[in-house]
């Protein structure tokens, strides 16, 4: 493909150009003139912006070469409909602003309340919950008004942020539940990295997110596999999230915005894991607003359970938003591993020089991972929960199963069937340094640090061999599997 091979698409306003790439190709956007935006974030003129690894996204005015797979122009977007969203935000956090301050609060609609906005969104599979999130969280960043808005995700089947190269946490392999406060617009480029890079070795260069986000670790796709697991890493994600918000009361008011997996959107009944979660979710973050993306069923269920407590506004849902199925979802769970550990760079449609991944040199993009042989005794694995347990019928006479899904069980990586080959492990924060103040399935209140693979055992040297971003000793430290795989 050359420049010749180049496509001008001219847009009327409040039209979007969609496209979907297949596996392997890459394509390059320019604008030409006027202005345009990737979910929310602008495009700056004459400038190439690649995309890859499958990326699914719309724009609105621009200068096209590469070859999608699918790609048309739609004239209904509910852009309109998310933009007086985020005015309504935006009034919402200049009156908590001003309130915060002391400042009289200006003149708004009296159903903006002057908080910051708290936002859970909510909605089915595929109905566009994450673009909705980086949409409204781009918009508020562009506003000028210097907000650097909270951006949670509580959906362990998708990863969001590139991890950090650094020591500092992760944000983006899947299972893991995150929060990170945004301070650029989050480019779009490629479904490895749905919400952009966070810091990495080269922290220096990739200004526009250098995030250093929350993380814990849930370790599974399924939302409903452990549901008290969930619950309490909701919790405590919000307990860190106030933290932040305790250390800094302005900027808590740009406010918070939580996606959240399908299986929020769908179950058997009100009474049932879905709905506590849900529940978890208003206590975690103190929402005051729930979106509910296109679904009217859960609208109106939302509105008769938490209509007390929260403002619920169901909002359109995009006709671009293309249905994942469980093969992509898979390849991209591989995608997103891969970008963790050795970063990724889009290779330009030939005929392209000097193009951008969303803002970002390519030379910044490439990270080079360590793999290192340590003994089996440097590194304490647990798994969490009962069904990591040996059958019922292998339990030693009269001896009961007692352990619960919250259960940290030790993983001795000599046992046949420990499960650790290819297997994704999170490593922890430390422990609390002082003895007095530790406690039981501590564990599961410990932040991740980043995330290593085991690429194979020595059973009979008691060796492993990790996959690492980073150099850093493990000796010492607690891992928790999960049951993400990953081979290279
Ligand atoms: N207007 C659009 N045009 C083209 N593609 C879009 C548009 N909106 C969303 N998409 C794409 O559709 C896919 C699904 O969207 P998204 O991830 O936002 O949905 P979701 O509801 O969060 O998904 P999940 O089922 O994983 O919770 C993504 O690849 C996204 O980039």
């Amino acid at each position: 493909m050359s420049e010749k091979n180049a496509k001008t698409w001219v847009l009327d306003p409040e039209t979007e150009y969609r496209f979907e790439l297949d596996p392997g190709v890459s394509l390059a956007i320019t604008l030409v003139r006027g202005r345009a935006e990737v979910f929310g974030a602008e495009l700056v003129q004459g400038k190439p912006y690649l995309f890859g690894s499958e990326c699914k996204a719309a724009i609105f005015t621009w200068h096209v070469t590469g070859q999608p797979s699918t790609e048309y122009v739609s004239e209904e977007t509910p852009m309109a409909a998310y933009g007086n969203l985020h005015i309504a935000f935006e009034q919402m956090r200049v009156r908590a602003l001003a309130k915060l301050r002391g400042s009289p609060v200006p003149e708004g609609r009296s159903d903006f309340a002057a908080e910051p906005p708290r936002v859970l969104v909510l909605g089915p599979e595929n109905s566009g919950k994450t673009t909705v999130c980086k949409i409204l969280v781009n918009y508020a960043v562009r506003a000028g008004q210097g907000w650097s808005p909270l951006l949670a995700n509580v959906d362990p089947n998708e990863a969001r942020l590139d991890l950090s190269k650094t020591d500092r946490g992760g944000w983006g392999a899947p299972g893991a539940l995150s929060a990170a406060a945004v301070h650029g617009p989050i480019p779009t480029c490629s479904p490895a990295n749905p919400l952009g890079s966070a810091a990495t070795s080269a922290p220096m260069t990739l200004a526009s997110n250098a995030i250093l986000p929350v993380v814990y670790w849930y370790g599974h796709a399924d939302a409903k596999r452990n549901h008290l697991l969930m619950d309490r890493l909701i919790r405590n994600l919000g307990v860190n999230v106030q933290e932040k918000f305790d250390h800094n009361a302005e900027g808590q008011t740009a406010g918070i915005i939580v996606d959240t997996p399908s299986s929020f959107a769908s179950g058997p009944g009100v009474n049932d894991h879905r709905q506590k979660l849900i529940r978890a979710c208003i206590d975690a973050f103190k929402i005051n607003t729930i979106l509910v993306v296109g679904h009217e069923k859960l609208n109106v269920e939302m509105q008769r359970s938490f209509g007390s407590l929260v403002t619920v506004v169901k909002i359109p849902k995009s006709g671009g938003v293309v249905d994942l199925d469980s093969s992509y979802r898979e390849r991209l769970h591989k995608y997103q591993l891969h970008a963790y550990m050795y970063g990724e760079v889009i290779h330009p449609p030939p005929g392209i020089k000097s193009a951008t991944q969303g803002g970002e040199t390519l030379t910044d993009l490439i990270l080079s991972p360590s793999s290192t042989v340590i003994n089996f005794s440097d590194l304490t694995i647990y798994r969490i929960g009962a069904e990591t347990m040996a059958p019922s019928s292998a339990l030693p006479v009269g001896a009961a199963r007692v352990v619960s899904e919250m259960q940290p069980v030790l993983v001795d990586p000599s046992q046949p069937g420990s499960g650790l080959l290819n297997a994704v492990l999170a490593v922890l924060a430390p422990f609390n340094p002082d003895e007095n103040e530790r406690y039981d399935e501590e564990i599961l209140d410990l932040t991740v640090v980043g995330f290593i693979v085991v690429t194979n055992l020595d059973v009979a040297h008691k060796k492993m061999t990790v996959l690492s971003p980073t150099q850093g000793s493990l000796a010492g430290k607690t891992a928790i599997v999960g049951s993400y795989e990953w081979q290279d």
